[in-house]
């Protein structure tokens, strides 16, 4: 994957347009998220070891908001499971075009990897098919608040006995001073990260109204009224979280 620097937003920008997931944020996209997402490392990879335990035999494993495949790559390396196969879904063209780059090199460098498919389309009009393990790498959180009870409900329906979806979030906190201790910790991390004050508050203003997080307490909530029958979050660093939902 790319090497490329996050320095989209290091020069002040007379109106910070929102954020997308276009060409210039696939060139440093690996970099940024790493530098923004305390964990996601660690989430990624053990994405890989939990779904091995899900898998279940001829059976779907969705990557949903695929980005440039980390989580694919993860399911691929570490499920198993005899006749599972992966399917990627990313509504962005640029995203989806250095996916399948990404993944085509894997496949020429390892053998026994699960087989893959990509999708360019959006996850909120997917025909889901039987599934053991579906990833939710911090995709919800972009999807519109009123949409993401029902997309939660059609992956319920899709899943398999023995199955599990992944929930990964960026969280909200409903007590204000929490809420700002977390906000504040995650500033820290950036900062940390290499990046400036410009770019951690132009970065904050482009995503504010495309990136909507929820709760802890919301996201048990609405998985429950999904028809989830159990909520176990497995992991969180500061303001971010991942959860595994049963069916
Ligand atoms: N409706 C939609 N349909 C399909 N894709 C969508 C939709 N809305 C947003 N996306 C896609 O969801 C991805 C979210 S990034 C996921 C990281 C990845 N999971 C990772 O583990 O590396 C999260 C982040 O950047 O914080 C982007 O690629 C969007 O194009
Ligand atoms: O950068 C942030 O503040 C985030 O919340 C995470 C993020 C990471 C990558 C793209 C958009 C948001």
């Amino acid at each position: 994957m790319s090497k490329e620097p996050d320095r989209l937003f290091a020069q002040p920008l007379p109106q910070v347009p929102d954020f997308a997931f276009n060409e210039d944020v696939v060139r440093v996209f690996p970099d940024m998220i790493k530098r923004s997402v305390p964990g996601y490392p660690t989430i990624v990879e053990n994405l890989g070891v939990l779904a091995a335990q899900f898998a279940q035999p001829n059976s779907v494993l969705y990557d949903l908001g695929s980005s440039l495949g980390a989580v694919t790559q993860a399911l691929r390396r570490h499920v198993r499971t005899e006749g599972c196969r992966v399917i990627a879904v990313d509504n962005s063209a640029a995203m989806v075009e250095r996916c399948r780059q990404y993944l085509n090199g894997q496949d020429s460098m390892f053998q026994e990897l699960l087989p893959v498919e990509v999708i360019e389309g959006d996850i909120l009009a997917l025909q889901f098919q039987p599934a053991s393990v579906v990833a939710l790498n911090f995709t919800l959180q972009f999807i519109a608040p009123d949409e993401r009870l029902a997309l939660l409900g059609r992956i319920r329906q899709s899943l398999l006995p023995g199955g599990a979806l992944i929930l990964s979030e960026k969280l909200r906190f409903n007590d204000v001073e929490e809420h700002a201790l977390l906000t504040d910790l995650h500033i820290a991390f950036k900062r940390a990260n290499g990046y400036s004050e410009l770019e951690i508050a132009q970065k904050r203003s482009a995503i504010e109204n495309v990136m909507k997080p929820d709760s802890l307490e919301e996201h048990r909530e609405r998985l429950l009224a999904a028809g989830f029958s159990k909520v176990l979050p497995w992991f969180q660093c500061l303001n971010f979280a991942s959860l595994i939902a049963l069916p």
